[in-house]
């Protein structure tokens, strides 16, 4: 079973620009608010029609703009959650889930038995008679969710099926929602806005920025070396700086006025760097290599991190080598003021929490720099 979609779509002012293949597995979109995930499931399910491309789904051409082939939402066998769920409000459970059942060919005793099987297996039972209004969230979610599994899809398309759920319930909800895609076994597309979720569901994710989506990687790739500042935002990295390649082995980091080295070989096109703020430390043995001297300009105290926000102190690099001259030179990034802040979060009760006003030494470990192009 895969998916291969390869469309552009125009709808005002936005621009959709996708082009990806997704085999058996649960593929994530990461995206921010308004990056076009909804718009890319609509189009796999055949709600919106894209303007140019086509659409393919286990060898099956759903949409081909060239060969003017466009099938109907009901013939694509796609099964659509929505964020909101969608149940009817004025059905039941089981008349909800049965309106999944669109084989008519099938006798009302079988179609019967199909429901209450998926009502057991989605640990609805004894909620039969209710309606959606009497559902919790994540009951709400399990019967949406059912009335897609009996239809057999082919494909599941998830769009942030969580997003609904207070944080307490999430939790289970989506420990049963990964056993139930495990036990699903074909194409599953989920969008979220949650990096954490993507990463716990997902085998693969593509970072979806302005209507483009990325090429899928494995999602330990995306979260310890993504290749690009995109990828980098989405999966929570705090600290990226412009960067210039100097040498095979030494970057120039625009942004926080040093030149740093690398322990392993920078690529010729280079863009940008950064470090998560769990890998920014604090240099106890004062100035050595990769080290910056800042001014601590904040701390935020959070259950588990005391975050800092801290000014790196400019032209604070060694003497002697021409390169390190031309940083000074640099414009600084637009926002300057507020690029320029590294952020470092130290575990809780790891050391005695330093204070606001305070300087000090950061180190920038060099097997933990990450390298955009
Ligand atoms: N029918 C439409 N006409 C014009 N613009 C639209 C239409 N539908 C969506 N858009 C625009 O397309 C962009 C992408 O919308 P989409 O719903 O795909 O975003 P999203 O990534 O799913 O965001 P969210 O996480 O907020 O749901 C948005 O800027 C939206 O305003």
């Amino acid at each position: 079973m895969s998916l291969i979609i390869d469309i552009e779509k125009t709808l005002g002012n936005f621009s959709l620009d996708v082009h990806f293949k997704a085999e058996n597995e649960v593929l994530g979109l990461l995206g921010a608010s308004g990056s076009g995930k909804t718009m890319t499931l609509k189009c796999i399910a055949g709600v919106i029609t894209p303007d140019r491309g086509h659409i393919e789904l286990d060898s099956q051409v759903l949409f081909d703009s060239e060969k003017k082939i466009n099938l109907s939402p009901q013939k694509r066998r796609v099964g659509l959650l929505f964020q909101n769920y969608a149940l009817f409000p004025n059905m039941t459970v089981w008349q909800n889930i049965r309106t999944g059942l669109l084989r008519d060919h099938m006798g009302r005793a079988s179609a019967d038995a199909a429901v209450k099987d998926i009502i057991e297996k989605l640990r609805l039972t004894g909620l039969e008679k209710h309606k959606p209004w009497q559902l919790s969230g994540g009951q709400q979610q399990r019967t949406a969710l059912a009335r897609i599994l009996i239809s057999a899809p082919q494909i599941i398309l998830l769009d942030e099926p969580l997003s609904a759920l207070d944080s307490c319930l999430r939790w289970e909800v989506e420990t049963q929602l990964s056993d139930i895609l495990a036990e699903y076994g074909k194409t599953v597309i989920l969008v979220s806005h949650d990096r954490d979720e993507i990463y716990r569901l997902c085998s693969r994710a593509s970072a979806m920025t302005g209507g483009c989506a990325g090429q899928p990687v494995p999602v330990e790739e995306m979260f310890e070396r993504p290749s690009s500042i995109s990828e980098a935002l989405l999966s929570g990295c705090k600290n990226i700086s412009r960067a210039r390649r100097l040498t095979s082995r030494t970057l120039l980091a625009q942004d926080w006025g040093t030149v740093l080295k690398t322990d392993r070989e920078i690529p010729e096109n280079l863009c940008g760097v950064g470090l998560h703020a769990t890998d920014l430390c604090p240099s106890w043995s004062g100035k050595n290599e990769n080290s910056i001297r800042c001014h601590i300009e904040k701390r935020i105290s959070d259950p588990l991190y005391d975050i800092y926000l801290l000014r790196p102190q400019s032209g604070d690099w060694p003497e002697g080598e021409d390169h390190f001259k031309t940083i000074s030179n640099l414009p600084q990034a637009e926002d300057s003021a507020s690029s320029r802040l590294l952020r470092m979060d130290c575990p809780k009760n790891s050391s005695q929490p330093f204070s606001k006003e305070q300087e000090l030494t950061v180190s920038m470990p060099c097997q933990k720099l990450m390298f955009f192009t």
